[in-house]
């Protein structure tokens, strides 16, 4: 789900979505510096859900997905993110919002959506204009390993989904 334009009351300070005409064309972006490595907010406020496009996975399994029922559902992807969903503990409270690298007021916040999804429920022509731009965003499922390493960080479970995938291959072509 995703907070309306309609009497819109940010979720968190020193970031403000940028609403934009068209379905899916608004953005997050922070008023704020933030240093490489530091923590934007812990996520509060997450519920289980079905996969979906506004839907973040957390782990392995099919049913593994959370809902951030906040201005953090606006964080589009990008290649070449400023900024990874840190949902890797085992204790939920720590689950974060991190810097990948310096963050300055006026910028856009992006993750690199396979960073947590395997097989995305709504993939897309991508438009983030890096110059490491992948095209067509469906899902980690669908990257080499090596792509994926080069996006400042990929949770662990699509890190050992993609092992598991890799391995299997190797299998079949032996
Ligand atoms: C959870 S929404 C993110 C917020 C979205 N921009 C909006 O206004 O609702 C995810 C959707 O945004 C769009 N999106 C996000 N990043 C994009 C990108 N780099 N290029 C094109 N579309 C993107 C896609 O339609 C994707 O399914």
């Amino acid at each position: 789900m995703k907070p309306a334009q309609e009497k819109y009351v940010p979720t968190h300070p020193d970031l403000i979505v940028e609403f934009a005409p068209g379905e899916f064309s608004s953005s997050l972006k922070s008023f704020k510096a933030f240093k490489s490595g530091e923590v934007l907010a812990v996520l509060e406020g997450l519920t289980a859900s079905r996969k979906a496009y506004t839907s973040v996975q957390c782990g392995a399994g099919p049913e593994d997905h959370i809902e951030l029922n906040s201005d953090f559902v606006y964080i589009n992807h990008s290649c070449e993110p400023n900024v990874a969903f840190d949902l890797s503990s085992l204790d939920r409270s720590k689950w974060h919002l991190r810097a990948l690298k310096p963050v300055s007021p006026g910028d856009t916040l992006t993750y690199f959506y396979p960073s947590t999804e395997w097989d995305m429920d709504q993939p897309f022509s991508c438009e983030c204009g890096a110059k490491t731009c992948l095209g067509t965003i469906k899902g980690a499922k669908y990257l080499l390993r090596e792509e994926l390493d080069k996006r400042g960080y990929i949770s662990p479970w699509i890190l050992a989904l993609a092992e598991k995938r890799d391995s299997s291959q190797k299998l079949k072509s032996q």
